[in-house]
């Protein structure tokens, strides 16, 4: 059997809660080894080693464990068959984009959550669990990124989004669709992310114990320009801007946006609307201003790579290039 490493984080996929039928849990009650035995079909897949990385609930993860993640796989790469992170679904996407980025191993690497906690009804936790395990252990998860199983799906960390609050189905890859699914204890593939991932980028964190601060800036009727002026005047070296449509900028935010990027501070253009592509040199002169445009990937993304960015060069014009290609 192939041997898979299970690195835990927390989150609702180990969480637990007094009622089966009642909203309120608790994220991150149980720990790595319990949570793989309360799925014993798990054994007839793989070799499963758990290690407790952290426990924490998602909203509160931080660039501190994205490092400790990413340097934890890259070191323990040669000794496996394969990785599952386990991880709260408030913000698995942004980890395993930043995984996407800065891993160097060959090797499958798969996030997963639950949106029921253990306890629930019908949780989810069990089979997205085993459904990840399969997923990891099969040679045919290999070269294709950090992906994320939920649901019977399997996900590009690229592209994959969480838009509903509550449902199993809550996550999609919502500009090019889903890689493949997993069911039948089998997996499935339909497509390969073409954009570099993994060991293709040029993002080396093995001696990095942080990462440059990049706020996000949201767009709305009457924007104020108050929290960006907060980042820059906190010395933050970039800001990705979540703007309206297709990533327009209302008249203050730009003008102080514009200013700054003058001075040094790297402004990359995003938008709020979850599908499409926010492109360079629309109704926003990106050239003028010194913008840089996300494309496809969403402003919590794009500070993901922003940030991975400023630790290589201030130059946008070499930061788009980022943005073109991963
Ligand atoms: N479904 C979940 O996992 C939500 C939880 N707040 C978390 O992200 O840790």
């Amino acid at each position: 059997l192939p041997n898979i490493t299970v690195l835990a984080t927390g989150g609702t996929i180990a969480g637990s809660g007094e009622s089966p039928v009642k909203a309120s849990y608790t994220p991150g009650t149980i720990k790595v080894d319990q949570l793989v035995a309360l799925v014993p079909q798990i054994k007839q897949i793989a070799n499963v080693k758990g290690e407790q990385v952290v426990t924490v609930r998602s909203q509160d993860m931080d660039t501190t464990v994205w490092l400790k993640l990413a340097q934890k796989i890259n070191a323990q790469c040669s000794g496996t068959d394969g990785f599952v992170i386990t991880h709260g679904t408030d913000t698995i996407e942004e980890t395993a984009y930043f995984l996407n980025l800065t891993v160097k191993c060959e090797k499958p690497v798969v996030l997963v959550g639950a949106m029921r906690p253990v306890t629930a009804l019908s949780s989810d936790a069990p089979v997205n669990l085993y459904d990840a395990i399969v997923t990891a252990a099969s040679p045919d998860s290999a070269g294709r990124g950090v992906m994320l199983v939920m649901n019977g799906k399997i996900l590009d960390a690229r592209d994959v989004t969480k838009l509903n609050t509550e449902n199993l189905g809550a996550f999609q890859s919502i500009n090019y669709g889903a890689l493949g699914s997993v069911s039948d204890s089998k997996v499935t593939y339909t497509r390969t992310p073409v954009q570099k991932h993994t060991g293709q980028t040029q993002f080396d964190v093995s001696k990095l114990t942080q990462l440059p601060e990049v706020g996000i800036v949201y767009n709305y009727a009457n924007a104020s320009d108050i929290p960006a002026k907060a980042f820059i005047d906190n010395g933050y070296q970039g800001i990705v801007s979540a703007g309206v449509g297709n990533g327009n900028i209302s008249h203050a935010i730009l003008n102080t946006l514009s200013n700054a990027a003058k001075k040094g501070l790297v402004v990359v253009r995003s938008s709020r609307v979850s599908s499409g592509s926010t492109t360079r040199n629309g109704e926003i002169d990106d050239d003028k201003h010194g913008f840089i445009a996300s494309g496809t990937l969403s402003p919590y993304k794009s500070r993901v790579l922003l940030m991975l960015a400023l630790t290589q060069t201030k130059d946008p014009k070499k930061i788009q290039q980022y943005f073109s290609q991963y």
